[in-house]
């Protein structure tokens, strides 16, 4: 039996989600990504994590499929992705004003009947019979992960899944993508909370230069950690030392 987060070597399972040589510049034609690659292996959860603007949400939307005017291939084993086979959870969520989240739930329901309402509002006690405008940003947060449950897709992808919700919540949310995984779902995971991706990924990628900069495993969680503290200081060393005399 392999544990939940027993770390796992890459090298010997087989590679799914495969993305090859991607470049994207949205209008101003500013490359955004260049000829980045990544790839994941059957049930694992991948982090990525990198500066403000660094182009996580843009890869995350090439994957998903809301982007298509990119270059370069992304591959589901070993076929061309079909948007299909994702289900994501983007960092703002946008609902139809006059839905209540009992109702909002129910059209997902609607692709899967055994997708049970109330026993996974168990976990999350969100008050189902409110108009979704009345719910605070962590409660819609909340709402579109559970909606998101709903859909039985291989592929998973959580942009800022942490940001807004309570520590119960996240708690919560963590457990689920452990379920998830042990469920066979390949799932990729932004963060600006590194220990929230630390807990539960087989692999975090640092995106920066408009590439995966660098790919760390369990065992190197540590040197990221150390890495971004070493960039931060190479980059603005100057700006630290002074910083103390102005504020
Ligand atoms: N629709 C758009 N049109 C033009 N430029 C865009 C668009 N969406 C994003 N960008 C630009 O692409 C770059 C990457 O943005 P993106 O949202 O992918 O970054 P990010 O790494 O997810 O940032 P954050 O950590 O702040 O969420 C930024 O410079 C942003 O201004």
């Amino acid at each position: 039996m392999q544990l939940i987060n027993e770390p796992t070597n890459v090298t010997t399972q087989r590679i799914v989600l495969s993305i090859k040589d991607l470049t994207l510049a949205y209008q101003s034609e500013r490359l955004i990504l260049e000829n980045l690659h990544l790839e994941i292996a059957d049930g694992q959860v991948h982090g990525l994590v990198g500066i403000n603007g660094s182009g996580k949400t843009s890869l995350l939307k090439c994957i998903s499929g809301e982007i298509d005017f990119y270059k370069g291939k992304i591959f589901w084993k070993g076929k061309a992705l079909s948007y299909k086979e994702v289900a994501l959870l983007e960092t703002n969520n946008y609902f139809y004003h006059y839905l209540t989240g009992r109702e909002y739930l129910q059209i997902f329901q609607a692709y899967q009947s055994q997708f049970d309402i109330a026993l996974v509002n168990e976990i999350f006690q969100l008050p189902l019979h409110e108009l979704i405008d009345n719910y605070s940003t962590g409660m819609k947060k909340k709402l579109a992960f559970m909606a998101l449950l709903s859909l039985d897709r291989p592929i998973i992808i959580l942009d800022e899944p942490f940001n807004g919700i309570d520590i119960e919540g996240s708690f919560a949310f963590r457990k689920i993508i452990n379920v998830l995984k042990e469920k066979g779902k390949t799932l990729l995971i932004t963060s600006h909370i590194f220990e929230s991706l630390t807990n539960i990924c087989d692999q975090i990628h640092y995106l920066a230069a408009k590439k995966i900069y660098k790919s760390y495993t369990q065992a190197e969680f540590g040197d990221l950690y150390k890495d971004l503290e070493n960039l931060l200081e190479k980059q603005n060393g100057y700006a630290w030392e002074k910083i103390k005399n102005i504020i």
